[in-house]
């Protein structure tokens, strides 16, 4: 298989869909590794794996009926293996295999025969020291956005999953390539108060043009940044409230279909009656209460560039 990803919003070729099924038992509150989850468990409302399969039944649909090629990593028993984002990642035509939280480690094993398929000089795996995880990290042609956070405190968060020797890393094995690093706040017990991944608080989609919450990063200049490379007028910026259900985190298809969650009514309006994207809409509500949505439940292989 010949990878390739520029950027966000390519026409979808070939993408993997995470893995509903044998999600395991509901975790322990000292077992979460994200604050919603952490909420959802501590309110008796984390979702059951009947409802994710729906959900994710109704997002392979669409992604179908737009003829995406859609590959599953295999199943591990009791292993939650929703969020296939943050397992790799795909830059130009190499996959990176992430270094992800000891939590979720195991997930790579699933996907065994998807790497396989790739020619062996396209695989990186990164040294040890590297953390990283595919839900930081943004490529948008020439920039590539990321996610790391940079606090002397960075074992002890679960929240953070990148570091900034991750980034000094990749920026060696793409020398063309400039990497803007936007460091984000943590907060592993409250979701309103902290940001797992980069892709939970600015997604580009369209043709330049930007979801973006203001409060998620740690220095407020690079809202003002984002701001300003997008330019004010392509940026759609949600409230707590919506980032809250995970707004940003929604997936392209093209520069003109984006898949975005039924309740998101004002974004799904705007996008559609100011920007012209067409919305494809799908229950994601219950898969939200992990801390992730459509982009992270995907690991785009191939996009076509046009
Ligand atoms: N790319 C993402 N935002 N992924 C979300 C992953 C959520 C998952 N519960 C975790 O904590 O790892």
């Amino acid at each position: 298989m010949q990878l390739n990803i520029q950027n966000e919003t390519s026409k979808l070729k070939v993408v993997v869909l995470g893995q509903p099924c044998s999600m395991g038992k509901t975790p322990e509150l000292d077992e979460t590794y994200d604050a919603k989850s952490y909420e959802n468990v501590k309110n008796h409302t984390y979702p059951v794996e009947e409802d994710v399969i729906h959900e994710m039944k109704e997002f392979k649909k669409v992604l179908q009926k737009y003829d995406v090629t859609v590959l599953s990593p295999q199943i591990l028993k009791d292993y939650n293996q929703v969020f296939a984002r943050d397992v790799a990642f795909v830059i130009e035509d190499n996959i990176i295999i992430s270094n992800m939280i000891a939590d979720r480690a195991e997930e790579l094993y699933a996907y065994k025969e998807i790497v396989k398929s790739i020619y062996f000089q396209n695989i990186y795996n990164l040294p040890k020291k590297a953390k990283v995880e595919g839900g930081d990290i943004i490529p948008h042609n020439e920039v590539v956005f990321c996610g790391a956070y940079e606090g002397k405190d960075f074992t002890s968060i679960k929240t953070a999953r990148t570091n900034p020797y991750a980034i000094d890393y990749l920026k060696e094995l793409y020398p063309n390539k400039t990497f803007i690093n936007l460091p984000l706040k943590k907060d592993d017990k409250n979701p309103r108060n902290g940001i797992l991944h980069l892709d939970c608080t600015f997604m580009p989609v369209g043709n330049n043009k930007a979801i973006l919450y203001k409060g998620g990063f740690t220095n407020e200049k690079d809202y003002h940044f984002l701001l300003d490379f997008f330019g004010t007028n392509n940026v759609f910026e949600v409230t707590d409230e919506e980032l809250y259900y995970m707004n940003t985190n929604v997936f392209s298809i093209s520069p003109e279909v984006v898949i975005s969650e039924n309740r998101f009514e004002r974004l799904n309006n705007f996008l559609e009656n100011e920007w012209n994207i067409k919305v494809e809409k799908v229950p994601y509500y219950e898969i939200s209460k992990m801390g992730g949505l459509l982009r992270c439940s995907t690991l785009p292989l191939i996009r076509t560039d046009e």
